[in-house]
């Protein structure tokens, strides 16, 4: 069977990466340009979920089926930002040392027909207590641009990471499981 294009709507180098592991090679990267503003009251889980679809949306193809991704980082019911300062990623390192904290990773599918399907995965993370010399040799490294949550697990913070329950490619940026099982559901063909 031949399966109609795939577009990967995401800037991040990494969603490609991670695609790629389950050997699905996009036929063209086209970064959707969202506004990624949280509503009032929106609950972490719903706003990974409908940044996912909205980056889809926004990518739509016709003929195409067009993959999305959103990971947020959430302690309690607060959202951390993607840390594009030192300041932000210091304040986020602070606030997730030594506790739990949750890493929601929604995937979305426009299909060719131009209906839409999600999934969502959920990971908790417990960093170390992080004293304050790691602190700043994590910020003087320089891994949290651009990161939700101030860290990237795929560099030196998993290090610093005592326990994960749930999904690595999820915090990483996309769900694996999530996103295979999505794809065959809406009938891609990953032989
Ligand atoms: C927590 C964590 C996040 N991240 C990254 C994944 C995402 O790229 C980023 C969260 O921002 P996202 O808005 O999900 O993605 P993005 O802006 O990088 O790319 P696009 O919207 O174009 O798809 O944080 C890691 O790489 N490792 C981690 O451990």
């Amino acid at each position: 069977m031949v399966n109609p294009p795939l577009i990967l709507a995401s800037a991040s180098p990494r969603r490609r990466e991670l695609l790629g592991r389950i050997g699905i090679e996009p036929l063209a990267i086209n970064a959707a340009d969202i506004d990624e503003t949280p509503l009032k009251g929106e609950v972490p889980r719903t706003y990974a979920v409908r940044m996912a679809r909205e980056k889809a949306i926004a990518a739509a193809s016709s003929g195409a089926f067009v993959l999305a991704g959103d990971t947020v980082v959430a302690c309690g019911r607060r959202i951390l930002p993607k840390a594009e300062d030192e300041a932000t990623a210091r304040e986020c390192l602070k606030l997730i040392s030594g506790r739990r904290h949750r890493v929601l990773s929604a995937v979305a599918l426009r299909a060719p027909g131009g209906s839409l399907h999600e999934r969502l995965s959920e990971t908790i993370v417990r960093f170390k207590c992080l004293s304050p010399p790691e602190i700043d040799g994590y910020i003087a490294g320089g891994e949290w641009s651009g990161k939700a949550g101030g860290y990237a697990i795929q560099g030196s913070a998993e290090g610093l990471i005592a326990w994960i329950s749930g999904s690595h490619s999820g915090v990483m940026g996309l769900p694996l499981y999530e996103t295979r099982s999505l794809l065959a559901a809406a009938g891609f063909d990953l032989a």
